[in-house]
């Protein structure tokens, strides 16, 4: 069953056409949302959760619809808003009890949900000390464990990784990664950066200017752009000589750093550069597929 369904959904704002012709069909799993930044993330995330009504089309969430159940998609679903809202004055621990309580769990079960959260997301010690005084990761840990506190199905993560340095980036990738693999929920995850969630995300939704540019398995990006990486000794000399004599047999080669790239032109392909290094008594040090990188796929 789809865990997000739109069809023909458009919103337009005074001026400004945020979503246009939108049709999506989503599968459980980690999802990534990416588009530049205005390319209609959040206002597609709104109307998911029943927040803003769309000018046009239809969406559902786990089946239910956006126009006529929102309240019970939002029992279902987490959402970690794209802009900072949390209250400077209390604690991370007093903070998330009362959003577990808010959504209907009592005062003792909140206590314990909310402590197990927020060390699932990592905030320890400092969970006891105030909101305002917590650095831009410690602070988007918060908003992950508001989002997860009530046990959700599904989360909408609107740019989580923004304002982190790479590393704190790299740890909230490693955090939703394990929210979809361990506790086995659906995540639906925006970010501007095309390369970022290729390696947590087994979907991808790629939106421009409101419209669909595509959506696909991470997988199906990568697959038709098969490339060999393949390595010799003898450093470059033995590259040049491997690959002049490649290029003679109706191989398309690049030199790549030490070694070069070959596009795999079929099954033959890999006999063909294994008998050229074996002619050429070259050694072969590494020979592998390399799938490109989303972003090569896109820009070329
Ligand atoms: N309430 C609103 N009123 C008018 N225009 C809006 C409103 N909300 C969003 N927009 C416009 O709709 C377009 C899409 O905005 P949206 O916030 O969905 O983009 P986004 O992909 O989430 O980008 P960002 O990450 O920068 O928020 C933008 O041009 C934005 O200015």
């Amino acid at each position: 069953m789809s865990i997000i369904a739109t069809r023909g959904l458009g919103k337009q704002f005074p001026g400004v056409l945020a979503l246009d012709e939108l049709t999506i069909d989503i599968e459980p799993g980690i999802v990534g949302l990416v588009g530049a930044n205005g390319a209609g993330k959040s206002t597609l995330i709104k109307i998911l959760l029943g927040l803003i009504p769309p000018t046009r089309g239809q969406a559902s969430v786990l089946g239910l619809d956006t126009a006529r159940e929102s309240l019970k998609i939002r029992e279902l679903v987490g959402y970690m808003p794209e802009n900072d809202c949390l209250p400077p004055d209390v604690s991370a621990t007093e903070f998330i009890v009362h959003i577990a309580r808010v959504s209907g769990l009592p005062a003792t079960a909140a206590r314990e949900r909310a402590a197990d959260t927020l060390r699932h997301v990592g905030l320890y010690e400092e969970r006891y000390r105030p909101i305002g005084g917590y650095s831009t990761g410690m602070r988007q840990r918060v908003k992950l464990a508001q989002a997860l506190v009530h046990d959700p199905k599904l989360v909408f993560l609107d740019e989580p990784t923004n304002g982190l340095d790479p590393a704190g980036r790299d740890e909230m990738l490693a955090l939703i990664q394990r929210i979809g693999t361990q506790f086995g929920i659906s995540v639906l995850v925006t970010s501007h950066l095309l390369g970022e969630l290729e390696r947590v995300a087994q979907h991808l939704v790629i939106i421009d200017g409101g419209r669909l540019l595509r959506s696909q398995a991470v997988t199906a990006f990568t697959q038709a752009s098969g490339v060999l990486a393949v390595e010799v000794d003898d450093e470059a000399a033995g590259r040049d000589r491997l690959g002049n004599r490649l290029a003679e047999a109706g191989l398309r080669v690049h030199p790549d750093g030490r070694g070069l790239l070959i596009d795999i032109a079929d099954e033959t392909t890999y006999d063909l550069v294994r008998d050229c290094v074996a002619d050429l008594g070259l050694a072969l040090v590494r020979m592998e597929n390399r799938r490109h990188r989303i972003e090569e796929v896109f820009s070329s």
